[in-house]
């Protein structure tokens, strides 16, 4: 049988070069004819990924679009925004896999998550359905972290207070967060060195810095730096950010609960960590389960999620952007019941919001297309 053609857009932004990375890793071009496009490079030589490719495609051309069985893009919601009507206008019947979120909600689109919602997507691999979309990053993180309470109906609702890295702003977020670093760092540089300087005075100009012109603050917009920024996209008028409101919708569609959906809500906080998401949940149970139990689901649920005992060392190694960035682990820890009764329970996870919160599902989803075949 011929290899299905995968057209490929947005490969050489940061999402894009994630998943470039996954699929060369996991050999997933063996499988697949693959075309580039691109929205700037038309008629240049593609990536190096190991055999001979055509060269850049016009990502605008309706017409070259219409020759791939498999669209992958991870070019943004403006570019799905300009093409993907006028595709499916002209015709083309074929799958079309997103990064973005603007087809999310849409009824003829599944939001795929394979290792917790493998049933939803047969489902619509059945019904017909064309159009596969990656789930919010935060949103995918805490379903793989939390798919085993999920999974088994004991989660009666939950907050999530999430602390999200620079990245999920994209890569120019990123270089701005380490170039605020930089900027306060170099405004007490001498001082750091002596140590006899008063600490009560580094901190004075640290403020000072922070709070001046000096500070470069174009993407953000105020300083994360030595700061957090609690507030993740556009403001909606039940006061949510639109990033809180992406938590109940977004996880519910997921797991296929339409009728009665798991009431989910928290705060968004933006933080200084560079790619990897963190969050804070408090649980309510339908039912009192004790903590070991409460672990073996978590452990059992995917082959990726690291349930971390709750102790102070191996927490603080393991549960940590620092660890997890990097990697598809997803480490949930800090499970324990709280003082507000045994159907209460916090934890807490981490997740690389480039892999398992952006790119890996994707990469996931055409091989479930390419088995189906
Ligand atoms: N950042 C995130 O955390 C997440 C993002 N997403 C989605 O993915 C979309 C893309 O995000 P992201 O990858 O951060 O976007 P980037 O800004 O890194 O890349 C987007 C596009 O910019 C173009 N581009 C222009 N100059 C450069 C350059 N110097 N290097 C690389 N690319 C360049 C490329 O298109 P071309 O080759 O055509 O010129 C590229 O595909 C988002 O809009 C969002 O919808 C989804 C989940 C998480
Ligand atoms: N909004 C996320 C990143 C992102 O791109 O989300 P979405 O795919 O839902 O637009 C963040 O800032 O961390």
């Amino acid at each position: 049988m011929s290899k299905q053609n995968v057209g490929l857009v947005g490969w050489r932004g940061m999402v894009g070069s994630v998943l470039m990375q996954r699929m060369l890793e996991e050999k997933d071009f063996d499988h697949i004819d693959p075309v580039f496009f691109t929205t700037s490079q038309t008629g240049q030589a593609g990536p190096n990924i190991g055999k001979d490719i055509p060269l850049l495609q016009d990502a605008m051309d309706i017409t070259a679009l219409k020759k791939m069985d498999i669209i992958i893009t991870c070019q943004g919601g403006d570019y799905t925004k300009s093409v993907y009507a006028d595709l499916r206008a002209s015709g083309w019947k074929g799958y079309w896999i997103d990064a973005a979120s603007s087809l999310r909600m849409e009824q003829d689109a599944i939001i795929v998550l394979d290792p917790v919602n493998q049933n939803v997507i047969q489902q619509g691999l059945k019904d017909g359905i064309k159009t596969y979309v990656g789930g919010n990053c935060t949103v995918s993180l805490m379903l793989l972290a939390l798919g085993g309470l999920f999974d088994k109906g004991h989660i009666e609702w939950m907050t999530s207070m999430t602390y999200q890295a620079a990245s999920g702003g994209g890569a120019r977020h990123m270089r701005e967060l380490i170039s605020q670093m930089g900027v306060l760092k170099d405004s007490v540089a001498a001082d750091l060195n002596n140590p006899a300087s008063a600490i009560l005075d580094i901190d004075r100009r640290v403020t000072e810095t922070m709070r001046s012109s000096a500070m470069p603050v174009d993407q953000f917009g105020v300083p994360l730096a030595g700061s957090l920024i609690p507030w993740i996209d556009s403001q909606l008028e039940n006061g949510q950010s639109r990033e809180e409101w992406k938590a109940q919708a977004e996880a519910n569609k997921i797991l296929g609960n339409f009728g009665a959906p798991i009431p989910v809500d928290g705060l968004c906080v933006r933080i200084g960590a560079m790619r990897s998401h963190s969050q804070a949940f408090t649980i309510k149970l339908k039912q009192d389960i004790p903590v070991a139990d409460i672990e073996g689901l978590l452990a059992q649920h995917n082959d990726w999620v690291k349930v971390v005992p709750n102790e102070k060392e191996i927490t603080m190694q393991q549960l940590t952007p620092a660890a997890a960035t990097g990697t598809l682990d997803i480490p949930v820890g800090r499970i324990r019941k709280l003082n507000m009764g045994p159907q209460y329970i916090s934890a807490f996870s981490v997740g690389d919001q480039l892999l398992w919160g952006a790119a890996e599902p994707l990469r996931r989803m055409l091989r479930i297309l390419l088995e189906a075949k």
